[in-house]
């Protein structure tokens, strides 16, 4: 059975792009059929982080009623199959998010899991991914604004009788944090489901467009991306998994050994 995810927010910047990216492409690696979907129609970014070189056909044509979805889909890493939004303003004004159901209804069959990238903000064109996901998930940062937005945004999921699987707690850094994960998680009244931490090598995978998961495997980021994807997956960590992971010891060991004997290689 297919199982529908919401990725939102509230606040803009959280992170949502880079949870859908980086879960779905998790996904996909650990074999479930994932496609992930752009219903930012306005501020398109899915497909560039991919670095989707060429979309001749985006979900604006798709919502426009000009083209079928399935012109639409394109092949990301690990084979995650990805429905950008184009970045023409031209083709936003076209698109009626309205028929993003249809769009969904007719993709359903084919896969194991369909992530929607939504807007930030609550509106017209953020109301309708919240409609239709089996699941929402909230993308937060610890910082008071962004927990009362996203507080919102669940207010306004269960309004409209959907139901929210938890709360992603993005760019964590312990010592600078106004809140823990505790905190949040009353404020809120949703389980935090993963915590990402902040981690420079985020935002260098996306300037070379791609998700952090594929360009720095054994960095901390994509340690959680993996355990989530894992989670919701319902696997156990691999030999695979765990074989990354000793990646990443060796390089500190060999960092360490570097700074402490200079001269040897
Ligand atoms: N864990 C992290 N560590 C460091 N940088 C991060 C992390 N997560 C996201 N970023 C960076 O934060 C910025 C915003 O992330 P992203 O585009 O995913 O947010 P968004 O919620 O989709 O934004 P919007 O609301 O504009 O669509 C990007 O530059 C991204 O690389």
């Amino acid at each position: 059975m297919t199982i529908v995810f919401t990725i939102a927010s509230g606040k803009g910047g959280t992170g949502k792009t880079t949870v859908t990216s980086n879960l779905g492409s998790m996904l996909a690696y650990y074999k479930k059929r994932t496609y992930i979907l752009d219903a930012d129609v306005g501020m398109a970014n899915l497909g560039l982080v991919l670095g989707l070189e060429k979309m001749p056909v985006s979900l604006h044509e798709v919502l426009a009623g000009k083209a079928d979805v399935h012109d639409a889909i394109y092949e990301g890493p690990f084979g995650v199959n990805v429905i950008p939004s184009g970045l023409s303003l031209e083709g936003f004004k076209d698109a009626n998010p309205d028929r993003l159901r249809d769009v969904m209804n007719e993709i359903v069959d084919e896969c194991d899991v369909l992530i929607i990238d939504a807007p930030a903000g609550i509106n017209h064109d953020g109301i309708v991914p919240l409609a239709v996901a089996d699941e929402v998930i909230l993308v937060v940062i610890p910082d008071i604004s962004s927990i009362l937005d996203a507080l919102k945004t669940k207010m306004l999921t269960e309004m409209i009788g959907g139901k929210i699987r938890g709360a992603i707690l993005n760019r964590v850094n312990s010592e600078d944090d106004d809140m823990t994960k505790e905190q949040i998680e009353k404020m809120l009244g949703v389980k935090v489901i993963a915590m990402i931490p902040e981690d420079a090598n985020v935002r260098r995978a996306s300037a070379s467009r791609a998700p952090v998961v594929l360009k720095y495997p054994s960095s901390g980021a994509s340690k959680a991306f993996r355990k989530l994807a894992r989670d919701i997956a319902g696997i156990k960590e691999t030999e695979t998994d765990k074989a990354v992971e000793s990646k990443k010891k060796e390089k500190f060991v060999e960092r360490l050994a570097r700074a402490l004997f200079p001269g040897v290689r």
